[in-house]
């Protein structure tokens, strides 16, 4: 990033006041009459009331409206594990994004712990104050034990954004990609550099839209995961690939597919050149990808490239997801984020990169023409129609899937088409 930049990214977080988030009223609390119903003795009321049926706390307090982004700090973006309060800036960044595109008021807890159980009873503790959890920057493999415990343990949704979030983006990103390349997913070799929280994720739920397992080749910072390791956890163990290759240079001929959810300038651009003809190259890491786009671009013409950042085209970025999946789930107050709902989510992304774009969502990407092909395969995050396609379908498939605990709300998301 330019010295310029960097100041600029600085003072936005600065001024005119710290932070990019704060907390407003939506109740009156101007004169004495509105104290006694805000406070005492109004407020004993709801009070009583949800005493008597948990339920009410949806009809009387901000709950069902609210999501809880809590994060350990110890996979920030591809910064690496850099500590509690030094995510602060990121996870107060989802809850702008929560707010911004899905109207949901979400505020950042970040937790110091020193084990799993620890973290797991902090937030269980806490988890019924929120309509939902959003786990965010969770290091592997810690992160896949803390949210099977929380899901076991909370009422309300729990979902990793980082690996279930990426993994819906990428799917919908990918299966767009591969058919304009004109590939079939199930023919598909597929490169996953890193085998963490994102690339555990993304390669299953690619195997659920169709990828063969045996043609995923994951690597770590050791190399190729393959089955006469032994020195990985079970879930990278899911992806030993039988297999004598042990490089990255010795997988990536002749392959379709790379998806980087590693760290910076990893994808050396002699290795992109070893790539099947028409490759997709998604990568994704944060800030800085796994090569940059031009550099890409410079060694091979016949590619769709994709990052996570806003100042690239495809941009694939869970924030496609993350404010979308809990609308959905909250407006019928799904128990759960299940697959059904994920792969709705894939489908709904996917489905509208094929529509004309809007005039407003041009003027805010600061570009005059969007069409679905090679530099837009996937929509933009400030397209308003994100949230009626996606929270939709989402909320749909809770209520057939039978995780909603309240039926479709009449005209969901009807006054948002428009
Ligand atoms: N665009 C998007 O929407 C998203 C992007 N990401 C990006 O994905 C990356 C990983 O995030 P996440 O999965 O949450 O983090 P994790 O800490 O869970 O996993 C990181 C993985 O990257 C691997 N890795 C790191 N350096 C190297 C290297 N030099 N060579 C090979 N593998 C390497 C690690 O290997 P090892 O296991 O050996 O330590 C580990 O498997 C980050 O850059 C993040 O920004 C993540 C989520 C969303
Ligand atoms: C986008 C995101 O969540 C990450 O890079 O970690
Ligand atoms: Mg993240």
């Amino acid at each position: 990033m330019s010295e310029d930049k960097r100041q600029q990214a600085l003072d936005y977080h600065e001024f005119p006041v710290p932070g990019k988030i704060s907390v407003e009223l939506s109740k009156p609390a101007d004169t004495v009459e509105d104290l006694a119903l805000a406070y005492s003795p109004g407020v004993a009321e709801p009070v009583r009331e949800i005493a008597q049926d948990a339920d009410n706390v949806y009809k009387y307090t901000a709950k069902g409206n609210m999501v809880a982004v809590i994060s350990n700090g110890t996979a920030i973006l591809g910064l690496g594990n850099l500590g509690p309060l030094a995510s602060k800036p990121v996870m107060e960044g989802k809850a702008l994004l929560f707010k911004r595109f899905a109207g949901l008021d979400s505020i950042d807890i970040e937790v110091k712990h020193r084990t799993i159980e620890e973290f797991v009873d902090t937030v269980a503790n806490i988890s019924d104050t929120f309509g939902g959890i959003n786990l965010e920057d969770i290091k592997a493999p810690d992160c896949f034990e803390i949210e099977k415990q929380l899901i076991e343990r909370c009422h309300v949704p729990v979902f990793h954004d980082d690996q279930h979030g990426t993994a819906i983006v990428t799917a919908a990103g990918m299966l767009n990609a591969l058919e304009l390349q004109g590939k079939d997913i199930k023919e598909a070799v597929i490169i996953c550099l890193g085998a963490g929280a994102a690339a555990v994720a993304c390669m299953e739920l690619l195997i659920k839209c169709g990828a063969q397992r045996e043609k995923i080749y994951m690597l770590d910072r050791k190399g190729v995961i393959h089955t006469r390791r032994d020195d990985i956890n079970e879930y990278k163990q899911l992806f030993a690939n039988n297999t004598d290759k042990r490089t990255l240079e010795d997988v990536i001929e002749g392959a379709d597919i790379f998806l980087g959810v590693s760290g910076p300038d990893l994808l050396p651009p002699e290795a992109l050149k070893l790539m099947a003809d028409k490759p997709i190259v998604f990568a994704c890491s944060n800030p800085d990808p796994e090569i940059k786009p031009e550099l890409a671009h410079e060694v091979r013409d016949d590619l769709i490239m994709g990052t996570g950042r806003s100042d690239y085209p495809n941009q694939v970025n869970n924030v496609l997801c993350f404010p979308f999946i809990f609308r959905g789930a909250l407006d019928v107050r799904a128990s759960r984020i299940n697959d059904e709902m994920k792969l709705a989510a894939v489908e709904a992304i996917r489905a509208l990169a094929k529509e004309p774009v809007p005039e407003n969502v041009l003027k805010a990407a600061r570009v005059d023409k969007l069409e679905f092909g090679q530099e837009y395969i996937i929509p933009k995050p400030m397209d308003p129609r994100l949230l009626p396609r996606v929270a939709k379908a989402v909320a749909e498939a809770a209520v057939e899937s039978g995780v909603a605990r309240i039926e479709m709300p009449e005209n969901y998301m009807a006054d948002k088409e428009a």
